[in-house]
C-alpha cells in the first residue's frame, strides 16, 4: 500500500510555490473586492448538501486560488488516500492499523475482512447488544445489587472515550428519550466525582468505564473511587458482586475490563483500529443511547454515514471536508494564521469546539512529515471557540480589531431547539452580522460619517475615528444547518473528521497516532510517588521546586481509604 503514495515533499511542488506567491498576493485583496468583482462569488463559492448550506464564500481566495488548491489535494494523492482509508488499509502507519470509523456507521462502500471476520457484522453484533442493554435500562429492568432499578448512569472516562458522547447528548437535549440520567467524569481531579456522586443514590447508579485501552490513569482510579463509593454504600456486599450489577466497560480491550471485574456480558467492545477521538461512533457512544434513545443514536450515525458517502464520492470542487481542510490549509500553511475558531450560534453544540479541539489538534498537531523528516511549514491549527454570542461579549473584540486574522467557523440552525419567540431571529441575525462584520470591517470615512451624524465636533471625530476603525478581511465560513437533529449533527461531525483526514494528507502527516500525548503521561506516573517522598535529585530545579513547595504546604496527608484497593492490571504506554 505504501508503494502507491508519494513521499516526495509537498512543499517542493509547483503548485505549493504558486500558491505561496498567491498567498502574499491575497492578502492584499479586500474580500469586498473579490466579491465586487465575481458577480457569482457567493453562489458558485457555497455548497448546498441535503442537511446544510455550506458558504464558503467570505474566504480570501479567489478563483484561480481556488483551482490551485484543488491541485493540491490531486498533487498530495488525496484520490488513492482516500480510497485507501474506505478500503481499511493500514494508513495509521505508526501504529501498523486500519482507520476504519466509518465502518462504525455504515460509511464503507463495501464490507471488509479483518482477520477473516466480517468488520461490518461484528459492527452491527455489537451494536445490538447495546441496544438490548439500552431497552433494558429504559424498562427499568436494570438493577442494582439491592434490586432497585438503575436510574443514573455515570460514564468515566477521558478524552475520546468523553468528548463525543457529552457533545452528541448536549447537542441533542431535543431528543431525550426515557428517564435515565446520563453524568460524565473525565477529570481525575476528585472533585468532579465528588460533585457527581453528591447527587446519586449508589443502590440505583451504574457506572459505564469508557476506555479505548482500559488502561488510562485517570479513569481507571475515578472507576476505582466509584467502587469504593458503592462499597460504602453496601459494605456488606461482596466487590466482585458490585462490580458485576453497578458496572460496564466499553473498551478495544475486553480481557482488561474482565480482569478489573466486569462481566463479560456487560463488557461491549470495539476495535482498535477505532481511534479514541473518533469513535463516538461505536460502542463508546453508549450514554448517547441511553440518554437519546438507540433510535436516534442510529440516525446519528446514519447522517455520519451520508457524510462518509459525500466524501467517497463528490468531485474534490464540491466535496465539503476538502473544501474546508484546503481552507485550513491555505490559513495556517499559507496565510500564516496559526487559529482557527468555531463558534456556535446555537446552545446545544455548546461542547462542539472542545470536541473539536481533541478531534484536531490530536490529529494534526505534529511536526514529523510521512517521511520521518521535520516539516518546514505549519501544520494544524490551534482550535478554540465557544458558543457565538458568549464569545461576542468575550473574545470578539481581539477577532475583530487585534492584528491577527483568525479564520473561522460559523455554525448555526435555520429552525430553533425551542419555542421561545424572537430568539432565534436575534441568534441568527447575530452569526449573519458576525461574518460580515469581520468580513467588511469599516473604514474611517464611514467611521467619520457616523460620528459627524451623532453630531460630533471634528476634533472629537478625529480623535475617536483611528479607535473604532475595523480593518476587515477577516475570513469566515458559514454551516447553516436545515434542523440540529441527530442525523445533521452526525453529518456535522463526520465532516469535521474528513476535513482532518484531507488536511492531515495534504500537508503529509500521519493523522491517527498521538506520541505528543505519552511523554506528560509517562513523567506523571513517574513523579506521583515523588509527590509525598523521595529523591528530588534527578528533576529539574522547577519541577523539583515546585513539589516540595507542595510537600510543605500541603494540609495533612490525604484521608487513606480503609477499603481494599481492587486490583487492575495497568500497562502503560498503550496508544488510543
Ligand atoms: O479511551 P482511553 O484509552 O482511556 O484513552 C482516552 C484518551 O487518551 C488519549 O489516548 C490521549 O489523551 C486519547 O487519544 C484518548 O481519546
Amino acid at each position: 500500500m505504501q508503494d502507491a503514495h508519494s513521499h516526495s515533499a509537498i512543499s517542493q511542488s509547483p503548485v505549493w510555490q504558486a500558491l505561496q506567491e498567491q498567498a502574499a498576493q491575497l492578502k492584499r485583496r479586500r474580500l469586498a473586492d473579490l466579491f465586487a468583482g465575481d458577480p457569482q462569488r457567493a453562489s458558485d463559492f457555497s455548497l448546498e448538501l441535503p442537511q446544510f448550506l455550506l458558504d464558503f464564500s467570505k474566504n480570501h481566495i479567489d478563483r484561480s486560488v481556488f483551482v490551485n488548491l484543488l491541485r493540491l489535494a490531486e498533487e498530495a494523492g488525496l484520490d488513492q488516500w482516500r480510497a485507501d482509508l474506505f478500503a481499511g488499509e493500514p494508513i495509521n502507519v505508526t501504529e501498523g492499523r486500519p482507520v476504519l470509523h466509518p465502518a462504525l456507521r455504515g460509511g464503507l462502500a463495501e464490507d471488509l475482512e479483518i482477520g477473516g471476520v466480517s468488520v461490518t457484522g461484528g459492527v452491527e453484533a455489537e451494536l445490538q447488544r447495546l441496544k438490548e442493554l439500552v431497552v433494558l435500562l429504559h424498562n427499568g429492568a436494570l438493577t442494582g445489587c439491592s434490586g432497585k432499578r438503575i436510574t443514573d448512569v455515570v460514564n468515566l472516562g477521558v478524552g475520546g472515550s468523553h468528548l463525543g458522547p457529552q457533545t452528541a447528548i448536549e447537542a441533542l437535549r431535543a431528543y431525550r428519550k426515557g428517564d435515565v440520567a446520563v453524568h460524565f467524569v473525565s477529570n481525575v481531579d476528585g472533585a468532579q466525582l465528588t460533585d457527581v456522586l453528591v447527587g446519586l443514590d449508589a443502590e440505583s447508579t451504574l457506572f459505564i468505564v469508557s476506555s479505548k485501552t482500559f488502561t488510562t490513569s485517570e479513569t481507571m482510579t475515578n472507576a476505582r473511587s466509584a467502587l469504593k463509593w458503592l462499597q460504602r454504600a453496601a459494605p456488606d456486599e461482596a466487590v466482585e458482586v458490585l462490580l458485576q450489577r453497578h458496572f460496564v466497560g466499553v473498551t478495544a480491550s475486553p480481557e482488561k475490563a474482565q480482569q478489573f471485574g466486569i462481566l463479560p456480558e456487560r463488557t461491549y467492545r470495539f476495535w482498535d483500529w477505532v481511534g479514541g477521538r473518533y469513535s463516538l461512533w461505536s460502542v463508546i457512544g453508549l450514554p448517547i443511547a441511553i440518554a437519546c434513545g438507540f433510535e436516534n443514536f442510529r440516525a446519528l450515525l446514519d447522517g455520519a454515514a451520508d457524510m462518509d458517502h459525500h466524501f467517497r464520492e463528490a468531485p474534490f470542487a464540491q466535496n465539503a471536508p476538502v473544501i474546508m481542510a484546503l481552507l485550513s490549509v491555505w490559513y495556517c500553511t499559507f496565510m500564516g494564521y496559526p487559529a482557527h475558531a468555531v463558534l456556535p450560534y446555537d446552545q446545544a453544540l455548546h461542547m462542539l469546539p472542545a470536541y473539536l479541539q481533541q478531534a484536531d489538534m490530536e490529529s494534526n498537531g505534529k511536526s514529523t512529515n510521512r517521511a520521518g523528516v521535520e516539516v518546514d511549514y505549519a501544520t494544524g491549527p490551534l482550535i478554540w471557540g465557544q458558543t457565538g454570542i458568549n464569545g461576542q461579549h468575550a473574545f470578539y473584540q481581539y477577532l475583530h480589531q487585534s492584528p491577527e486574522v483568525v479564520p473561522a467557523d460559523f455554525i448555526g440552525s435555520v429552525t430553533a431547539g425551542h419555542d421561545l419567540e424572537g430568539h432565534h431571529e436575534i441568534l441568527l441575525a447575530n452569526m449573519f452580522a458576525q461574518s460580515q462584520a469581520l468580513m467588511n470591517g469599516v473604514d474611517a470615512e464611514s467611521v467619520g460619517r457616523e460620528l459627524a451624524a451623532k453630531g460630533l465636533s471634528q476634533e472629537e471625530i478625529k480623535r475617536l475615528t483611528p479607535f473604532k476603525v475595523h480593518r476587515g478581511g477577516k475570513p469566515s465560513n458559514t454551516i447553516l444547518l436545515k434542523e440540529l437533529d441527530p442525523r445533521s449533527l452526525g453529518g456535522l461531525i463526520a465532516l469535521y473528521e474528513h476535513k482532518i483526514f484531507v488536511q492531515g494528507v495534504i500537508l503529509q502527516i500521519y493523522s491517527f497516532d498521538q506520541w505528543g500525548v505519552e511523554l506528560g503521561k509517562g513523567l506523571a506516573s513517574k513523579l506521583e510517588p515523588k509527590l509525598a517522598a523521595a529523591d528530588l535529585a534527578d528533576e529539574d530545579d522547577s519541577t523539583a521546586q515546585l513539589i516540595e513547595y507542595y510537600r510543605r504546604n500541603k494540609c495533612g496527608a490525604v484521608t487513606p481509604t480503609e477499603l481494599p484497593e481492587v486490583e487492575v492490571a495497568e500497562s502503560a504506554g498503550e496508544q488510543a
